[in-house]
């Protein structure tokens, strides 16, 4: 069976700087695919190909379902978004700051009450298929809300809740599209270790439960360690290794991307004690 999604000599140049050079890697329908790599190496400007905040300079991206290939390449991010079902969330969290819970997770499903002119036409006259689709969206929001323990929330601004809070709503709001691929920039990051270990848990149940396959970069290596099905590493734009956690941290190439050091070093030294990850970014 083809792969969820398929990345081929991806290209990204910036002037003089080749951020994403020749890059290539797969990842799977309910799985977990983690991206890590040095500061700088491309991983978020590989999400932002992905997402279509940047055009790719060369290379193709596409994802495949037992209903066809989707060519994301040359689309916006809007139809990536509507179309490819490609959901993801930001290194900085970005919600809607004066808007409540639940508002932020309805102005989410917009894009899919919106999918064809039909129901916004509908919504001029307010008619029962809009009516439908608008109460609709509110059950699937009343669901993330439960599912993350976001109920003493839900009428309170975003930008009020506690960072953890903001960091799980982040996640609620991109499950509500309904994504069958979920780009997760560093969600672990300023989490405490309480709720880093929800979040591994959040990011199973999404996969088992719903299908989605998961594409994570993410500087906690415990996290990658402990949760990837498949780890890619990036240094300079280039995937210098690949495969299963245990492969990767075992790699000479990885240990020297990471430690600028010899293979005698081991990677376990920065596995398992730091969660706040800085001098380990991934
Ligand atoms: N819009 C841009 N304009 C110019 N250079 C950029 C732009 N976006 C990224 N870069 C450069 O591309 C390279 C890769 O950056 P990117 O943010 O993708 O790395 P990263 O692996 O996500 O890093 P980090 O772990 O620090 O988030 C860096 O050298 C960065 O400075």
């Amino acid at each position: 069976m083809s792969p969820l999604l398929k990345v081929s000599d991806l290209t990204m140049r910036f002037g003089g700087l080749t951020a994403i050079d020749a890059l290539s890697f797969e990842a799977e329908q309910r799985k977990i695919t983690s991206l890590i790599g040095p500061n700088g190496a491309g991983k978020t400007t590989v999400f932002n190909c992905l997402t279509g905040f940047y055009r790719p300079g060369g290379g193709s991206i596409s994802l495949s379902d037992d209903t066809g290939t989707l060519e994301l390449t040359r689309m916006t991010g809007h139809r990536i978004n509507a179309r490819g079902r490609v959901a993801r969330t930001f290194q900085n969290i970005r919600l809607f700051a004066r808007m409540t819970v639940l508002e932020n997770l309805l102005v989410a499903q917009h894009v899919s009450l919106h999918r064809s002119w039909f129901p916004a036409v509908g919504g001029l006259w307010n008619s029962a298929a809009y009516r439908q689709a608008q109460e609709k969206a509110i059950d699937v929001a009343a669901s993330w809300i439960e599912r993350l323990d976001l109920e003493d929330w839900a009428d309170q601004e975003a930008g009020s809740l506690p960072y953890g809070h903001q960091r799980r709503l982040e996640i609620a709001r991109a499950m509500c599209t309904g994504p069958r691929l979920l780009c997760l920039d560093e969600p672990a990051a300023g989490l405490n270790g309480a709720e880093s270990v929800q979040l591994a848990k959040l990011l199973e149940e999404m996969r088992t439960e719903f299908g989605v396959g998961i594409l994570l970069i993410e500087h906690d290596m415990k996290m990658v360690m402990d949760i990837s099905h498949h780890v890619i590493v990036l240094d300079y734009g280039r995937k210098i290794a690949q495969g299963s956690p245990q492969e990767v941290r075992n790699d000479p190439a990885v240990i020297r991307a990471y430690l600028g050091a010899e293979q005698d070093d081991d990677l376990d030294d920065l596995i398992g004690d730091d969660t706040t990850g800085r001098e380990i970014e991934a």
